[in-house]
């Protein structure tokens, strides 16, 4: 999970001067490429990460600590006990943690931000000092002093995919994990199905009522604007939750990761056909996506909206009204890739078209504007 934005205050190129002044300070290492484009995308990621507040909006989501926690522990005998694990993005330590509670013998606790340094607090105050060992820099860039049994990692983004985590895993799994060895989680898959989004429709509402309703406050004509705020608010982004019974479709898999074998260049770009079949006549608005992942021993982590809310929430792309009938086909073609100003956000090309009328063609950009308050 992220927010990534940078302090308001400062720049990029001061943020970044500020960084290496803290990193050596803490006499701890980062390997730096100057100012190059991808450098600078990471000192922003990892200075939000440095925030505590950041870790407590995911720890605080019951749902996906107690799903990782069950995971670790339900594995306990199997996979767990007696075994080195490494915890690729450790954060507070939190994991990691949970796995020297199972058992483990040796925990690598990997972390680039600075709120690995209060995980080191921690895991000295929980009196894991002789089984965790936490260590700052980039997991790309330590070398562990072993290889491991297991390989624990929160790395889910929003729609799975932003943030663009993962392939920070894989370069720890291709390096370190044994033959054999165990990913927690070990399967990730990305839904998507047809959405009536209600919040959609009572935004477009609000927005009419409001302009329109200049005319009676200040006898002005402003109601054009109602227009442009609607408009202006389709083919956009949003992470959102979405009610159970705003979903129209039946869904479709946009992708499903088997993560011992998954490689970074396959997730550079994913492009996905789909037919999906509305049911009932509906207003087709939006197309919703979440995702699930599965750890061994059967426990799963689903972010469906059939299911409680979780801080990734679900992922709505929001598409010109369209009426549909039940069993209408929506056709097309959804390509996911990294954005090329940002490679953390995304970049969405989406083409459709509804009973084989006319094709439809829409670009979406994930970033951090995509990311609001549930309402
Ligand atoms: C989603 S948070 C999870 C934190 C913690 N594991 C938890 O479950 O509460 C991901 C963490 O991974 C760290 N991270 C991301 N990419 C990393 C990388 N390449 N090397 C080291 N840490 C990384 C981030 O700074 C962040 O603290």
């Amino acid at each position: 999970m992220s927010q990534i934005s940078i302090n308001e205050r400062n720049t990029p190129e001061q943020e970044i001067g500020i960084m290496k002044r803290k990193i050596s300070e803490n006499g701890t290492e980062v390997v730096s490429n100057g100012t190059t484009k991808k450098h600078k995308n990471d000192v922003e990621y990892f200075l939000s990460y440095a925030d505590v507040e950041l870790h407590r909006t995911m720890i605080e989501d019951q749902k996906r600590t107690n799903t990782y926690r069950d995971a670790i522990m339900k594995g306990a005998e199997k996979w767990i006990k007696g075994k080195v694990v490494a915890d690729v993005g450790c954060g507070t330590g939190i994991l990691s943690m949970f796995c020297a509670q199972a058992g483990a013998s040796k925990v690598y606790a990997i972390e680039a931000s600075d709120i690995g340094l209060h995980a080191k607090k921690l895991v000295e105050a929980n009196n894991f000092n002789d089984v965790i060992t936490v260590l700052i820099g980039k997991a790309e860039d330590l070398e562990l002093p072993e290889k491991v049994d297991v390989i624990v990692s929160e790395w889910m983004g929003y729609m799975l995919l932003y943030e663009t985590m993962l392939p920070s895993v894989l370069h720890v799994r291709d390096r370190y994990l044994k033959s054999g060895g165990k990913m927690f989680p070990e399967r990730a898959v990305l839904h998507m199905a047809l959405g009536e989004t209600q919040w959609i429709t009572k935004y477009e509402e609000s927005a009419f009522d409001f302009w329109v309703s200049l005319q009676h406050l200040y006898a002005l004509d402003m109601s054009i604007l109602a227009d442009h705020a609607v408009t202006k608010y389709k083919d956009t982004v949003h992470v959102h939750m979405v009610a159970q019974e705003d979903i129209m479709s039946f869904p479709t898999v946009v992708c499903d990761l088997d993560l011992y074998s998954v490689k970074a260049e396959d997730l550079a770009e994913i492009t996905h056909e789909f037919s999906l079949s509305s049911m009932g006549n509906r207003c087709l608005n939006s197309l919703v996506l979440w995702f699930d992942v599965m750890f061994p021993e059967g426990v799963k982590l689903s972010t469906s909206p059939d299911e409680e809310d979780t801080h990734w929430q679900n992922t709505v792309l929001t598409l010109p009204d369209c009426r549909v009938k039940q069993d209408s086909l929506v056709k097309g073609t959804i390509k996911i890739s990294q954005d090329d100003s940002y490679y953390r956000h995304l970049k969405l090309e989406l083409e459709y078209s509804v009973d084989n009328q006319e094709m439809i063609r829409r670009h979406f950009k994930m970033d951090d504007n995509c990311v609001e308050s549930d309402s």
